[in-house]
């Protein structure tokens, strides 16, 4: 019963009331019951009536009112409250008390305190069909499936190593040329896992943190798995090699969806002949199982239904439309004899009784034909099982994967049906559900996906208590890194994916060094376009909203003062971003008061257009957006819990779906006293990338986002009073790869538009500020030293609270080492002479917003002045530093690049 309980309430909005007459007493079984509801209130809720295989809470009449039935977040079941399955729902035609009647038989836990006649509440809390297929799957582990002792108790050898590498065509060489090593390891891999020994089973783990391109090594391995069928197809055009087919799950329809995208993509683009393909989708067939409403209309047109519809349609068209023209005519018939009848209610006796006899005729007639429809439209199991069996990918949920039309399917084919089972976001399922795809006896399983990022969903405490909530790989890789000592090898047999393709460098920098132990790493390519100078805006900041307050709300928090944050923010993306399209602007919370909220205001801010996304944690999950803007909403007085923000994989996936910004709102005290927020924020201050603001400030505040145009203009012209320190805030040295990243791009490699820059910053202030307040960059105020409490800032700082982490940075505001304007000047001008040799090669990619990002005078100056910037940058680092800035002495949190790129960095200037 466990693993029921989570999904009790994972389905609210099937948590409605009916009201059930109990008919009878079945004295035979004592635990059935028979209830009866009436037809027409079926037809109302078709959706939602008490359904075959429901979970149900059934409530007597007597005890309606007594108790609440939920109770927070939890269905309280008390003895009031009988737990019932709905083991028959049978639609009657009987008329009572002038209605049609519908029968529900339902099985009750033990016996049902109830009096016959009486009318019972019922509570749909939730189908049992996925529960039932986990079950089974259960059940039948061990003596369909030969992974059964590895995954009960697995052992190294149990997992595909390096070691399966295999020699490749030159097709297949050039074809890998698009994916990187990491990738290139993975497929190969996985393909000599399946193709040789096909008896021996074995598991596959394909680890890949957010952006490293797991679903592109999914396609890539399908091709790769696939495109030799093509030969075999040719001499022999048997479609059903079962050694070709491979079932492809993922536990949500969305994730199914999003990877069948990629996979269609690539195989047409990739098909032989475009106008003669050889399947459905490029040169093979692909099909997609579910119910077609859960489906996206983007693969819509690869759904089993629609196949089915297309081949019945095609050969049975005329007689269906024939009978669709005569039903049509009944139809018509029905009602003019109705009209009739109605007429001859004071007429003669023997006239109504003619009608009432034609009635009855034509009304059989219509019916036998409608039966016969829905005969040849339903969904004929042949034709079914022709699809299936002709499909070389065949795409569905985990859930699905268990149910009847797979095994109806391959019944009677004999031999194993697929060569391989691919569970996408493996990390997301729960144990049993990944059992589901294995009672077809594949004995290969390639799991792919992030255990470090969200896992499956389970509320039910009692559930998680006993390991549910951790899905199959989360469990292998935990044990394999627990002994990773004793391999032989002394390697883990999980094939990591090391390399994103989504993330500014500065925003991979936290999650890399924090969560995946500095292996994350940054695409050139794409490292050089999130850096590129058109989009306007910093790419890491974390607000300290310190004067906000969380305010429950039913279940619920809001936080007012980041709301007016956020509101900020977007106002700033909409008039400073020119291009920036909103869809491409996403708002994370955690609760949902606050997105309700948030969503309010931007209806009347943009009156219904534009508006950014708004959703939780785990509605961003596997997706991606140019800039993400966190509102924690937390903020205690009296320190307590945090709630869900609590997760190192929540955290994990808030912060690692922005492209080009992201911008973390929190009340920075409270989130200090979880320790992974502590380390966040600990490393964000050490990168001067807080941005501390209340009430008073926050407009100002908020336009610290702005990339420091003005500042590298006005650097040129007026000689300002303080000159940076020679270290980078994060380790590496000036002019390094990484130093030109956080330097470079964050603060100096900005466009140069005069006349942009004068409207972004000086425009706004006619009275100019002094040159520190002008100067909005974090960072470079911290390597200012200037002091966080300057004026107009506000008054308190988030401290390191807790002792432990020794490396813990100093508050805000600790007081650096002076610096003279003429070092500044060169210290500028030293950033925008390593940005502009830089641009020099630098593709740009405009992430939508278009900004003139080159300026003349800009990169003259940065030349002109290059050879006097290298001495700068020699001298300032001789100069004494404030001890915690270069991450490389100072920190635990380096990044991984720093120590080959200062080597790098050394040589240049030799
Ligand atoms: N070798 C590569 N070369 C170029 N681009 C790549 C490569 N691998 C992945 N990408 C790009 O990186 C982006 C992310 O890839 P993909 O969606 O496959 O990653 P993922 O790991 O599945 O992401 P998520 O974390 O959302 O699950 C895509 O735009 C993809 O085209």
């Amino acid at each position: 019963m466990i693993w029921v309980a989570q999904e009790w309430i994972s389905s609210p909005n099937r948590g409605k009331f009916y009201e059930l007459q109990l008919r009878k007493f079945p004295a035979e079984y004592k635990k059935y019951w028979e209830f009866v509801i009436s037809l027409e209130e079926c037809e109302l809720s078709k959706q939602l009536y008490p359904r075959e295989n429901d979970l149900v809470f059934l409530v007597p009449e007597r005890l309606k009112g007594e108790k609440r039935e939920m109770e927070g977040n939890s269905i309280q079941a008390s003895h009031e409250y009988h737990c019932a399955y709905v083991q028959r729902f049978r639609r009657t035609s009987v008329m009572h008390n002038g209605k049609y009647e519908c029968s529900l038989f339902i099985q009750t836990e033990d016996k049902f305190p109830v009096n016959v006649n009486e009318t019972v509440r019922c509570v749909v809390i939730s189908s049992l069909v996925t529960t039932q297929r986990k079950l089974k799957a259960m059940s039948l582990l061990n003596s369909r499936n030969q992974l059964a002792r590895a995954i009960l108790n697995p052992n190294p050898m149990d997992f595909c190593t390096t070691s399966l590498l295999t020699t490749t065509s030159e097709g297949i060489t050039a074809y890998l040329r698009d994916f990187n090593d990491d990738q290139k390891k993975a497929i190969e891999t996985a393909y000599a896992m399946v193709k040789h020994s096909p008896a021996v089973a074995k598991i596959c783990l394909i680890h890949g943190p957010p952006g490293t391109g797991k679903s592109k090594t999914i396609v890539g391995l399908l091709y790769r798995l696939l495109t030799e069928r093509r030969g075999q197809l040719d001499e022999n055009s048997n479609a059903k090699i079962k050694q070709n087919r491979v079932l492809v799950c993922a536990p949500s329809n969305a994730a199914v969806d999003e990877l069948m995208k990629k996979i269609i993509l690539e195989f047409k683009e990739r098909c032989k002949d475009k106008k003669n393909p050889l399947g459905n989708c490029g040169d093979i067939n692909l099909v997609r199982l579910g119910p077609e409403k859960s489906i996206n209309n983007e693969v819509l047109r690869f759904s089993l239904d629609n196949q089915v519809n297309h081949r019945i349609m095609k050969k049975d068209l005329p007689y269906v439309q024939e009978m669709h023209r005569r039903k049509e005519h009944l139809d018509h018939q029905l009602d003019e004899l109705s009209r009739q009848r109605a007429l001859s209610r004071y007429g003669r006796g023997i006239q109504r009784q003619e009608l009432d006899e034609k009635i009855a005729q034509v009304s059989k007639e219509r019916q036998e034909l409608a039966s016969k429809i829905k005969e040849v439209q339903g969904r004929p199991q042949k034709t079914q099982s022709n699809i299936i069996l002709e499909s070389h990918i065949i795409c569905c949920t985990l859930s699905t994967s268990g149910g009847l039309l797979l095994e109806s399917a391959f019944r009677g084919q004999g031999g194993v049906p697929f060569s391989c089972v691919i569970v996408d976001e493996a990390g997301q399922a729960c144990e049993v559900e990944t059992l589901t795809p294995l009672i077809h006896r594949c004995n290969k399983l390639i799991l792919v996906g992030d255990p470090k990022q969200l896992p499956p969903t389970v509320i039910s405490l009692t559930a998680q208590d006993y390991g549910y909530e951790q899905s199959m790989m989360a469990r292998f890789c935990k044990l394999l890194e627990e002994n990773v000592e004793h391999l032989v090898s002394g390697r883990l047999p999980v094939l990591q994916l090391t390399v994103q393709y989504r993330m500014h460098p500065d925003i991979c920098l936290f999650p890399s060094n924090y969560i995946y132990n500095k292996s994350l790493k940054t695409n050139r390519g794409t490292e050089s376009a999130r850096c590129s100078s058109s989009w306007p805006f910093q790419p890491y900041l974390v607000f300290d909203v310190g004067d906000g307050s969380e305010r429950r709300e039913n279940d619920s928090y809001v936080n007012i003062q980041e709301i007016k944050v956020v509101m900020e923010l977007i106002k700033l993306l909409r008039d400073k971003g020119r291009d920036v399209n909103f869809r491409n602007v996403g708002i994370i919370t955690h609760y949902k008061a606050q997105k309700m909220k948030i969503l309010k205001e931007l209806d009347k801010e943009f009156e219904g257009r534009g508006l950014a996304e708004v959703d939780t944690v785990d509605a961003f999950q596997g997706r991606q957006k140019d800039c993400i803007i966190v509102t924690c909403v937390r903020a205690n007085a009296i320190q307590g819990s945090i709630g869900f923000l609590a997760s190192l994989q929540r955290l994990n996936v808030a912060i690692t779906r922005a492209k080009y910004s992201l911008f973390i709102l929190g009340h920075l005290r409270t989130l200090m006293d979880n320790q992974h927020w502590n380390h966040l924020i600990q490393d964000a201050q050490r990168r001067g990338a807080i941005v501390k603001t209340c009430d008073k400030n926050y407009k100002q505040d908020a336009m610290k986002i702005l990339k420091l145009k003005s500042v590298l203009q006005r650097s040129l012209t007026y000689p300002p009073s303080a000159a940076p320190e020679g270290s980078s805030p994060q380790g590496g040295s000036p002019g390094s790869d990484q130093n030109r990243t956080l330097l470079g791009d964050s603060l100096y490699r900005a466009s140069v538009d005069a006349k942009e820059a004068a409207d972004s910053v000086a425009g706004k202030d006619l009275e100019r500020p002094p040159v520190k307040d002008q100067l909005r960059d974090p960072r470079l105020l911290r390597r200012m030293s200037i002091s966080a409490e300057a004026p107009g800032n506000c008054p308190r700082d988030p401290e390191p609270r807790d002792p432990q982490h020794s490396e813990a940075a100093p508050p805000l505001g600790v007081p650096g080492f002076p610096v003279s304007p003429r070092t500044l000047d060169r210290a500028l001008k030293l950033c925008l002479a390593t940005w502009s040799s830089h641009r020099a090669h630098v593709p740009c990619e405009p992430p939508g917003a278009s900004i003139d990002s080159t300026n003349e005078s800009d990169q003259q100056g940065g030349h002109s002045h290059q050879r006097e910037a290298r001495a700068v940058s020699d001298r300032d680092q001789e100069m004494p530093s404030p001890g915690n800035h270069h991450p490389k002495r100072s920190s635990s949190w380096d990044d991984g690049r720093a120590e080959e790129e200062d080597s790098g960095s050394k040589k240049r200037k030799l």
